[in-house]
């Protein structure tokens, strides 16, 4: 069965869905666990009832409430919500930066809680805060993340060769990472992300900060990623953006998912035509019930 188009992947989710145990009276057990165990490995990223609490100044802050989504390969996920709606803390569970005080996540189909070190190996992450080590050169600093993933020497350069086509980094290789200009840091480090080609990749906040150019190379970067089949998400505040680039969205408020789904059956159920347009009901109706449009 392929997974690549978005066509196929809503067919899969909803076969997921319909087979539960009890509709599938005919099937044989062995046959229905089979099933369930190839259509789930497709569900790339799994994020199972997260849920972190802060406690600061005597005040406890839920963060991140009960979250579940799933993300296939080949799909890109807007994780989207206003300041404090608990993105980052999000992608920081997934991570494995910090612990949830429920819930769990899956990459590849390995939980984070049990098995963090192999689940992070199949994660990239890319922030718009990402630094450089100033004093390496492009080639060594990439060559040594690619090392700390544990890459066989050869295959990285081989894959390192192929990135900085695609990223229009070659002359900047031989470069002090310290020298390098926003744009091109920018450049340099979506490459790091991928450079251990894993199948899931975070972007955290990814055009913050940068010029019609920087955009338009995130832009290219992620229908890259659609193209090699990662399942993405992608944080961000510009909604804008977002509708153009991303397949399906999560709308968070207060650490909740108030909406999920594509575009045409988040207008469906919000009767709204734009997020931004979504996001104002939201943020005017606080106590919204979750709804899931698919
Ligand atoms: N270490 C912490 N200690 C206390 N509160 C925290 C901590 N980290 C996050 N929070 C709180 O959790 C909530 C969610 O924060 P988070 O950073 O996840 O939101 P966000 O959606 O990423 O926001 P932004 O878009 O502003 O980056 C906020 O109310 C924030 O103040």
């Amino acid at each position: 069965m392929s997974c690549n188009g978005y066509a196929d992947w809503n067919r899969i989710r909803t076969a997921v869905a319909i087979l539960s145990p009890r509709r599938c009276v005919g099937w044989g057990s062995s046959a229905l666990r089979q099933f369930r165990a190839t259509t789930e490995n497709l569900l790339m990223l799994q994020i199972h009832g997260l849920t972190k609490r802060f406690v600061a100044e005597n005040e406890t802050v839920c963060a991140v409430d009960d979250l579940s989504f799933a993300v296939a390969p080949g799909e890109v996920f807007g994780l989207l919500g206003p300041n404090g709606a608990g993105k980052t803390t999000t992608l920081r569970m997934v991570l494995g930066l910090i612990a949830p005080d429920s819930g769990d996540a899956e990459v590849a189909g390995i939980p984070t809680s049990t098995d963090p070190f192999t689940a992070k190996a199949k994660l990239g992450f890319v922030s718009a805060s990402d630094g450089v080590y100033p004093w390496l050169s492009v080639r060594e600093m990439l060559l040594y993340f690619a090392d700390l993933y544990g890459v066989d020497p050869n295959h990285a350069s081989e894959r390192l060769r192929t990135l900085a086509e695609v990223m229009d980094i070659q002359g900047l290789l031989d470069r002090r990472a310290g020298t390098l200009s926003t744009g091109q840091r920018q450049r340099v480090t979506l490459v790091r992300g991928l450079i251990h080609d894993p199948p899931v990749m975070l972007l955290d906040e990814p055009t913050r900060g940068l010029d019609v150019v920087g955009v338009q190379t995130i832009f290219r970067y992620i229908s890259h990623l659609r193209q090699e089949g990662k399942a993405v998400v992608v944080c961000t505040h510009r909604l804008d953006e977002a509708e153009r680039l991303c397949d399906r969205f999560g709308l968070l408020h207060r650490g909740r998912m108030q909406y999920e789904g594509n575009l045409s059956e988040l207008r469906r159920v919000t009767g709204r035509n734009h997020l931004v347009e979504m996001f104002d009901d939201l943020m005017n109706h606080s106590s919204s019930p979750i709804e899931t449009a698919t």
